[in-house]
This record gives structure tokens, C-alpha cells and sequence, in this order.
């Protein structure tokens, strides 16, 4: 479970152009709860995932994984806990390396130092398995460069990468936002099923009408900094794709 209590965050305090990008949010996700945050642009959207992942720290509020107390931990040290895959493509994963060395890496990005994996035939054969289930046919191009993949691809195989080392938390920050509408059918058809079958507890923002009415068990809109709609599984249930519209003004 993710509990973030009255949290505040305030770009250029004091300065003429003063942000109060998070403005005092109550909310708490519940473990397997996959939660979409729509919200017009500005709105404290990304803000808020920053704070949960640690990339920004909160001016005061505190933020609790799982009864553990992340307020004050970087966001390297969250990593046993979060996965984040961002717009772009290529944040995700080392274009040079090839599909095969991008998962050792992931392999060992929460282990201790020092620690090799992934030099054997079973961590190969593993990984051609799981790469098997994304139904792209990339298990027979593991030796690739991830560099030449288009970025659906990418994206789908940077999901696969986040949610094998057993973290709880997806971050999803607009991750079809750089694809073409095939691809992000397939990326957001992969997150799905990956947060179902992994148990995951996600968190997706999103500008786009049909995956927020698609995807996800609760929703949640913002507006300048706060949560100003909050629906739970059966009130999103019923909703109406038109009912969302204006939700994204
Ligand atoms: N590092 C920063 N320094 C100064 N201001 C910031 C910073 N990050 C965000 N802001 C400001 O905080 C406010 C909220 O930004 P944020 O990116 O969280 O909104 P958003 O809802 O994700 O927007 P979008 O839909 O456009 O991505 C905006 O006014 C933005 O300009």
C-alpha cells in the first residue's frame, strides 16, 4: 500500500514565479490497485509520481510504502520497491547493449554489488521465456542491440525489464505518449496484463481519453494540485468514455 499524508511540494519558494505544484495531498493506493491520474497539463500530475518515486522530495507530508517510511530515501533506494518506465523510449534502456545485457542489468539493479547473474544458459533461456509472452517475437533477436528496436518494442520490453526484479510499485508516466497508436495499443495491453499477472500496485498518468477509460481499478483527476475526482472500480465502471472528457481540461 502507498500512503501519501498531506503532502506538499512548492517550486521556487518565495520567487515571482512561485509553483505550488503539490498543494496538501491526502491519498492512499491500495496494494494491487491500479490508479490513472488525468489531470490538465500543469495540473501536479507528474509531481506527485516524482514524490512517490523520490526524484523530487516533498516540502512536508510524509510518504509510506508498505509501513516503510520512504519520505526522506533517494530514489536509488526506493528502487527495491518502484519501477518507473518514462515517455520516452529511450530512458529505459541502454541503446548500445544488446536486448540480452539490458536484462542482466535489470537483473541486478536491486542486488548487493558485486553480484554476478545472468552469465549462464538458464538466464538466457529465462529471459527468451519471458520475452516469448510479449507475442513480439523479439526472444529471437536477444543478441540485438536495443538501439535498433522501434520504440513500442522498447517500451514493451523496458516494462518486462521493470516488473521481473520484484518490485510492488509500476510508475507509469505517460509511456505511450512517443508511439504510434499500434504500438501504444501493445504497450498499454502489455502493462495490463504484466500488473495483473505480477500483482502490482500501478500508477499511470495519462492524456489519452481511451486508456483512461480502458485501464485501471480507481481514478483519479487532479487540478492544480490537489485531487479534485476520485473514482473507485464500480463508479469507473460506470462511466461513459464522454462522461471523462472534461476531466483532461
Ligand atoms: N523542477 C521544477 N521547477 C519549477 N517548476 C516546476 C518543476 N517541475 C514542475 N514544475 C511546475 O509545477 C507545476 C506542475 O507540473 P507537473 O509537471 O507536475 O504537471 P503535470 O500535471 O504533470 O503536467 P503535464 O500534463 O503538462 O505533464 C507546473 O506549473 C510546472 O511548471
Amino acid at each position: 500500500m502507498i500512503a501519501i499524508n498531506n503532502v506538499h511540494k512548492v517550486f521556487n519558494k518565495g520567487k515571482a514565479n512561485q509553483v505550488n505544484a503539490v498543494n496538501g495531498i491526502t491519498l492512499q493506493i491500495k496494494s494491487q490497485e491500479f490508479l490513472v491520474i488525468v489531470g490538465s497539463n500543469g495540473s501536479g500530475k507528474t509531481t506527485l509520481l516524482n514524490l512517490v518515486a523520490g526524484s523530487v522530495m516533498p516540502d512536508s507530508g510524509t510518504i509510506v510504502i508498505d509501513d516503510n517510511d520512504v519520505t526522506k530515501l533517494a530514489d536509488y533506494k526506493r528502487s527495491q520497491w518502484i519501477a518507473r518506465v518514462f515517455q520516452n523510449p529511450m530512458s529505459g534502456t541502454a541503446s548500445d547493449l544488446s536486448i540480452l545485457d539490458n536484462f542482466r542489468l535489470a537483473a541486478i539493479r536491486t542486488k548487493p554489488k558485486g553480484l554476478s547473474i545472468g552469465i549462464n544458459d538458464n538466464f538466457k533461456r529465462e529471459v527468451k521465456d519471458k520475452i516469448a509472452t510479449l507475442g513480439m517475437g523479439l526472444e529471437n533477436k536477444i543478441e540485438q542491440s536495443m538501439g535498433t528496436l522501434s520504440g513500442g518494442q522498447r517500451q514493451a520490453l523496458t516494462l518486462l525489464m521493470s516488473v521481473i526484479d520484484s518490485c510492488k510499485v509500476l510508475l507509469l508516466d505517460e509511456p505511450t505518449a512517443a508511439l504510434d497508436p499500434r504500438s501504444a495499443d501493445v504497450v498499454m495491453r502489455t502493462a495490463d496484463k504484466l500488473i495483473s499477472d505480477f500483482k502490482l500496485t500501478a500508477i499511470l498518468i495519462t492524456h489519452n481519453l481511451k486508456d483512461a477509460y480502458t485501464y485501471g481499478t480507481r481514478i483519479i483527476q487532479m487540478g492544480e494540485g490537489l485531487v479534485i475526482n476520485d473514482l473507485n472500480r464500480q463508479e469507473k465502471a460506470g462511466l461513459k468514455q464522454n462522461d471523462l472528457f472534461d476531466w483532461f481540461a
